[in-house]
């Protein structure tokens, strides 16, 4: 974890990180938002104005579009092999900064710096990198590590409460999948109610848990498929919101499909089933109704494009009980469409 850095100094953590490249070879990009909110932070002198990169906010712009804006500005203004491109803001530019990067040149070096709570927590660490394509979520991406994350929470304070628990979210699977005193910690938090302190300890925990999964499984060839617990669902549920206009977030679309997939867990792994109904409870507390979109068999059809498949079918990743996962496990049309139901139960 030693090229993530948590701190309350980014101004001053960046300017060190940036000491050895030329202004020239210095690019920054963020969207609208953190445009607005979070580079006024980081206002370095080091960085060129016209070296700064804007691209629109919200899911449509993780596009091809914006890729090929990037890769204009960089190639226009002479990016060199050995420039850098720092990313502030959330998972959006991490994930298009760092597949924009990957690709200039076959390569540039790339800095996240995370400014929402689902980046700090996810998005910016582990070098998933991508963009959407053809209706679908990340369709096109690489692998390919950060240099450095810089994660400072006081970026959240300008979060709204729904995207905090868009974040929150990824925090409640990486603590499904850690168990322990790590998931009780979690399980016990009231998002809205935790103070700053706190946050920064919960990040770090959460950071962890990833972390361990990234390292030892980089490419996600095995356990890596864990991460993506809830993603199966939760994925084909985002992909229509996007087709559709409808304002829904990342980890809302993960909420749901976690509830799903513990579903399964239940039905085909013995996760015991009255943890799943606390469980289930807790999660449709916080997060919105689920307003279904779409037939369920839709969701199915899009399922069958998910990454994890390697074969006839929709791979999921499951848990036996907290702490407990297991990789690898191709579910039924069947069990697929009875799972989906519990979206509709109360
Ligand atoms: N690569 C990975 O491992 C990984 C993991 C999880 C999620 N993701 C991806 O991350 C994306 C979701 O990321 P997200 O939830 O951060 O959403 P986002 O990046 O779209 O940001 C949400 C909104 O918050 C604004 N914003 C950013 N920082 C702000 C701040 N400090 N104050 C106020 N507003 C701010 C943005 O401009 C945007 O409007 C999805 O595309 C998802 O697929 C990737
Ligand atoms: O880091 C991972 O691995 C994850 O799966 C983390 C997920 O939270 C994240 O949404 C990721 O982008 C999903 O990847 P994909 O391969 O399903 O597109
Ligand atoms: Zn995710």
């Amino acid at each position: 974890m030693e090229n993530i850095i948590f701190t309350r100094n980014v101004k001053g953590v960046l300017e060190q990180a940036l000491e050895n490249f030329i202004p020239e070879n210095i690019f920054i990009l963020a969207d609208t938002g953190s445009n607005k909110y979070c580079l006024p932070l980081v206002n370095l002198e080091k960085i060129k104005v016209e070296n700064k990169i804007v691209i629109g906010e919200g899911e449509t712009h993780k596009s091809p579009e914006s890729v090929l804006y990037i890769w204009k500005i960089l190639s226009d203004r002479g990016a060199k092999r050995n420039a850098v491109l720092v990313n502030i803001g959330g998972g959006l530019v991490t994930d298009i900064g760092g597949f924009a990067a990957s690709c200039f040149k076959r390569g540039i070096k790339c800095i996240n710096i995370p400014t929402t709570l689902l980046s700090q927590v996810d998005a910016s660490v582990g070098g998933k990198t991508g963009m959407n394509f053809n209706g679908l979520k990340n369709e096109i991406g690489t692998f390919s590590m950060p240099e450095k994350v810089i994660i400072d929470v006081s970026f959240l304070k300008t979060l709204s409460p729904r995207q905090i628990l868009s974040g929150f979210a990824e925090m409640l699977k990486h603590a499904l999948l850690a168990g322990g005193e790590h998931f009780e910690a979690v399980f016990s938090i009231v998002p809205e109610q935790i103070e700053e302190s706190r946050w920064i300890g919960m990040i770090e925990e959460s950071v962890k848990v990833k972390y361990a999964v990234v390292e030892a499984d980089p490419q996600e060839t095995g356990i890596r498929k864990a991460l993506n617990f809830g993603h199966t669902v939760g994925h084909a549920i985002e992909s229509v919101a996007i087709e559709q206009g409808v304002e829904l977030y990342h980890g809302d679309a993960v909420a749901y499909g976690m509830l799903v997939e513990l579903y399964l867990s239940t039905e085909k792994m013995g996760f015991d089933s009255g943890l799943y109904e606390k469980i289930s409870q807790h999660i449709r507390q916080i997060y919105p109704p689920y307003m279904p979109l779409v037939p369920e068999e839709d969701l199915y059809k899009l399922m069958l494009h998910d990454k994890k498949n390697e074969q006839k079918g929709v791979n999921f990743t499951l848990l036996r009980q907290p702490g407990e996962f297991s990789i690898d496990n191709y579910c039924s049309r069947e069990e697929i469409m009875k799972a989906l139901q519990v979206l509709s139960s109360q």
